[in-house]
């Protein structure tokens, strides 16, 4: 099979042939319907500790457009549904070609523009591949955050100033030593739901908690249009690289709010 992409010859209905876990009970991302999810007053703020990067890069690899530290780099996350420490590993976007479709969880059937995801690790595994490989919902901690249409962002606009320079797939930039990844993030990481569920692309390993915030993030229109300039390795435009909803089955989905 062709490698794996979002077009009509080797997209999401094409994944279970060499991932069968595509067909599995816990698939990713979900339509998040609110009569159907349950508050859960245990569930504590997350906290965030994002630390300088020495190198990171911004690349195009193909199927997303991701922001990737060398290894190590001590960013970490705790709190929440999280029983223990998880290590920043990358964060990535999925978007669409117009502002009516993009992102990958969907809130009572709609969908956003685009969507965000920071990746984490459970720090008691030795590396992100051992985490992903460990088996069970805790080995990775995405977390997932909506953008819509509105006032520029300022602290992305560092990363979508990047866009034009990883146009073409495979290609990558180093980031500027001085940005500030803690600065996209809401001041308090309170309101989201969370469930546990998969990977989004192949490999689809059932190995993610996922956290997906209520509040969406703004991004300008410009910002969205740099998006749907990036080129896959098809030459296509990358829009359009989300996966659609997946069968809940008997999973529940806990929120932190009301
Ligand atoms: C052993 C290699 C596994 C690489 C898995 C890379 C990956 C990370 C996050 C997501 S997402 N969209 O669920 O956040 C998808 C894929
Ligand atoms: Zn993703």
């Amino acid at each position: 099979m062709a490698p794996w992409g979002y077009e009509k010859d080797n997209g999401p209905a094409h994944w279970h042939k060499d991932c069968p876990i595509a067909n599995g009970k816990n698939q990713s991302p979900i339509d998040l319907i609110n009569g159907e999810v349950k508050y859960d007053s245990g569930l504590k703020p997350l906290t965030a500790k994002y630390v300088p990067f020495s190198d990171a890069k911004f690349l195009n690899n193909g199927h997303s457009v991701q922001f990737q530290p060398s290894a190590g780099n001590g960013s970490e996350l705790t709190g929440g549904p999280l029983a223990v420490k998880y290590n920043f590993e990358q964060f990535h976007f999925h978007w669409g070609n117009n502002d009516t479709e993009g992102s990958e969880h969907r809130v009572d059937g709609k969908m956003y523009p685009a969507e965000l995801h920071f990746v984490h690790w459970n720090s008691t595994n030795p590396s992100f591949k051992d985490a992903v490989g460990s088996g069970g919902p805790n080995g990775l901690a995405v977390l997932g955050f909506f953008l819509k249409v509105g006032a520029e962002n300022a602290a992305l606009k560092p990363i979508t100033d990047l866009i034009p320079k990883v146009k073409d797939a495979g290609t990558s930039v180093t980031v500027p030593s001085n940005f500030d990844m803690q600065a996209i993030l809401p001041a308090t990481l309170t309101d989201y739901y969370t469930y546990d569920g998969s990977l989004t692309t192949p490999p689809l390993a059932e190995c993610v908690k996922w956290i997906v915030f209520k509040q969406p993030l703004e991004v300008s229109a410009a910002q969205m249009e740099a998006f749907r300039s990036v080129i896959n390795r098809d030459g296509k435009p990358m829009g359009g690289n989300y996966r659609p909803p997946c069968p809940l089955h008997d999973r529940a989905v806990k929120t932190s709010f009301k």
